[in-house]
């Protein structure tokens, strides 16, 4: 659950008017807002309902789904200290749900100590089935057959330098099962794993069917799909492996999880392919699994056949899904008992720098004493030597000013002398990543301060919104124009003085007229949920107040773990030790209905 909020005034849009009782008075105190109130009489409404507490479950089950949780945490909810309530005593709030008219219509159910509404305890079920159905291997099925001496070849194909032991232990494992699970940290090798999957997958096909496998590469936004799509094209290259020979595979092609499920203009949650109308494809990878909510992986499961491969690739301890669900998370610990599990980790990072890898790694600590791995996070921030630098102030302006500058002044000569491909290159030379979008450390005010003091250091102002070397950011898909929210770009003046927004895509950047482009923002300053998926050489970190609602681990780790080369943490000791400390969980119950019974 979320905090309370404080109504501003009786004319508050979050309070409902009208509503008495148990509801009235939570909702007067911020714990329920108008929204869920009147989701709960509705539905209160049409099933006959008249217990008032199991109205007020039914306000908190949709509050909770939207603060990402899939039902209400009987055992975690919000304080109440200070509003003059009191939650209802468990032993009688529980049974008078289960044996509410609400729990009887099956709007409401109570299951692993939560309280679903039955959209999410459907979806959360069929994820569940839908699993245990693939790790059976559809029952009849059986296990996929596997050509030892072929997976040997390819094995020893593959397995030069490049492919360290858990790696090829990954590859094993993506052949031997129809489900993989594949998790680590940034440049542990996710994506090369991923290259030698498809190529190991592709040997085994080719001796039992006369066409060449089909392969889906796919990802939550349009900007981790390109890059899934380059990375494994590369990799396939460099292998030998991409043409038209008999152990050679096509370029591969990489789609959003929306394109590739079949979106409908009529319908946001539902797609084309579904249990009655299956992909085609023989192998489905998607990549950035972390940010798959509980419905697109309900709506992905049951469009896969239960013959095909699926591999879901991501780090479980990146920020969760923007949808309700903690998906990926809970896979890992719901099979962390399994006899056979799906989840191959991949712990060797091969791209970070010393220092950056140890501030992950401490910040991976998952022991309960936070307030150790607090320290041991303070202690490798200041001992930064260069790679990571910790500026413990309160002052962020002071702290960051200098280098924004420099880094917008860069983008700025390159958009000029230097044109597209130069100016987007120095974009990744630098990001500035904020926890907020709004209020003093939010994107928003300091996407104006260095639109400020570039122009102070420019020595005039910037004059139109598309100023030539402002960095931008797609932020929804656009089919039509081929763009896709996360991809990022850059506004160059074309030779008849006109502003282009130079897009970087699959492929080679491309211009488009302002007009044309309505879902995009200014990228000076960019929200860390935004930066999931991508990286910088050099990341500056702003974090917010201790007292944030938004500073958790996970979105900590998320920030660091963008950086390349180079990290600037700006923010309080406060800050990082609130950030260190809340390790907030989503309450889900997949993890429980995924685990084998005690
Ligand atoms: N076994 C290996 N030995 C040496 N270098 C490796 C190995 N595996 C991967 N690398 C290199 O490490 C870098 C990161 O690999 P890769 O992009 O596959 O990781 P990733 O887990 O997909 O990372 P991210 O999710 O952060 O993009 C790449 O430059 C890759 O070539």
């Amino acid at each position: 659950m979320t905090e309370l909020f404080e109504p501003t005034s009786a004319h508050d849009p979050r309070l409902a008017r009208g509503v008495d009782g148990l509801l009235g008075a939570f909702n007067a105190a911020g714990v329920v807002d108008a929204a869920d109130v009147r989701v709960a009489e509705r539905v209160a409404a049409l099933a006959g309902e008249d217990d008032d507490r199991v109205l007020l479950a039914a306000a908190l089950a949709v509050r909770s789904v939207r603060a990402g949780s899939v039902g209400l945490d009987l055992d975690a909810l919000p304080d109440l200290d200070g509003t003059g309530l009191a939650w209802p005593a468990p032993e009688e709030w529980v049974p008078a749900i289960e044996g509410s008219a609400l729990a009887a219509a099956e709007v409401l159910h109570v299951e692993h100590d939560l309280v679903y509404l039955d959209r999410y305890h459907r979806l959360e079920r069929q994820v569940a089935d839908d699993l245990r159905a693939r790790l059976d291997h559809g029952g009849q099925l059986g296990p996929p057959a596997v050509d030892e001496d072929v997976l040997a070849a390819t094995l020893r194909r593959v397995g030069d330098a490049h492919l360290s032991a858990e790696q090829a232990t990954a590859v094993e494992h993506a052949v031997r099962h129809r489900t993989t699970v594949l998790t680590g940290g940034p440049g542990t090798g996710k994506t090369t794993t991923v290259a030698r999957v498809v190529l190991a997958l592709a040997d085994q096909f080719a001796l039992t069917h006369q066409r060449r496998m089909s392969v889906a590469l796919a990802a939550p936004t349009g900007k981790a799909a390109t890059r899934l799509e380059q990375a494994v094209e590369e990799e396939l290259r460099g292998l030998g492996a991409l043409g038209d020979g008999p152990h050679q595979l096509p370029s591969p092609t990489g789609v959003t999880l929306h394109r590739l499920l079949g979106w409908r203009p009529d319908n946001a949650t539902r797609f084309r392919h579904d249990r009655g109308n299956r992909l085609k494809y023989d192998l489905v990878v998607v990549d950035e699994a972390s940010m798959v909510d509980l419905t697109m992986m309900a709506r992905l499961l049951e469009a896969v056949r239960p013959e095909s491969r699926l591999v879901l690739v991501g780090d479980p301890r990146q920020l969760t899904s923007v949808g309700a669900g903690a998906v990926l998370s809970d896979l890992v610990a719901g099979f962390a008992v399994h006899p056979d599990p799906p989840v191959v980790a991949l712990t060797e990072n091969h791209r970070s720098t010393e220092e950056i890898k140890g501030l992950a790694a401490a910040l991976r600590d998952d022991s309960p004493a936070l307030d150790e791995t607090a320290d041991r996070v303070l202690e490798v921030l200041r001992a930064g030597t260069g790679e990571v630098t910790w500026i413990e102030t309160d002052d962020p302006v002071t702290a960051l000013r200098a280098e924004c500058t420099a880094a917008a002044l860069r983008v700025r000569a390159a958009a000029v002398a230097d044109g597209p491909e130069a100016a987007l290159a120095e974009i990744e030379g630098f990001r500035l990543l904020c926890a907020h979008r709004e209020g003093p450390y939010g994107v928003r005010v300091w996407n104006r301060y260095v639109e400020q003091w570039l122009a102070a250091e420019i020595g005039a102002p910037l004059g139109s919104a598309w100023y030539a070397g402002r960095p931008l950011l797609v932020t929804s898909n656009d089919y039509a124009l081929d763009v896709y929210n996360g991809e990022t770009g850059v506004v160059v003046t074309d030779p008849a003085g006109r502003p282009r927004a130079w897009i970087a895509g699959a492929g080679a950047p491309r211009p488009f007229a302002p007009g044309r482009l309505d879902a995009i923002e200014t990228m000076h300053a960019m929200t860390i949920h935004k930066s999931q998926g991508s990286q910088a050489t050099r990341i500056a970190v702003l974090l917010p107040e201790e007292d944030s609602r938004l500073l958790t681990r996970a979105l900590f780790y998320t920030a660091v773990t963008r950086a390349r080369e180079s990290l600037l943490v700006v923010g309080s000791e406060a800050a990082v030790r609130a950030a260190v400390t809340t390790t907030a969980q989503r309450a889900t119950g997949l993890r429980h209905r995924l685990a084998p019974p005690a």
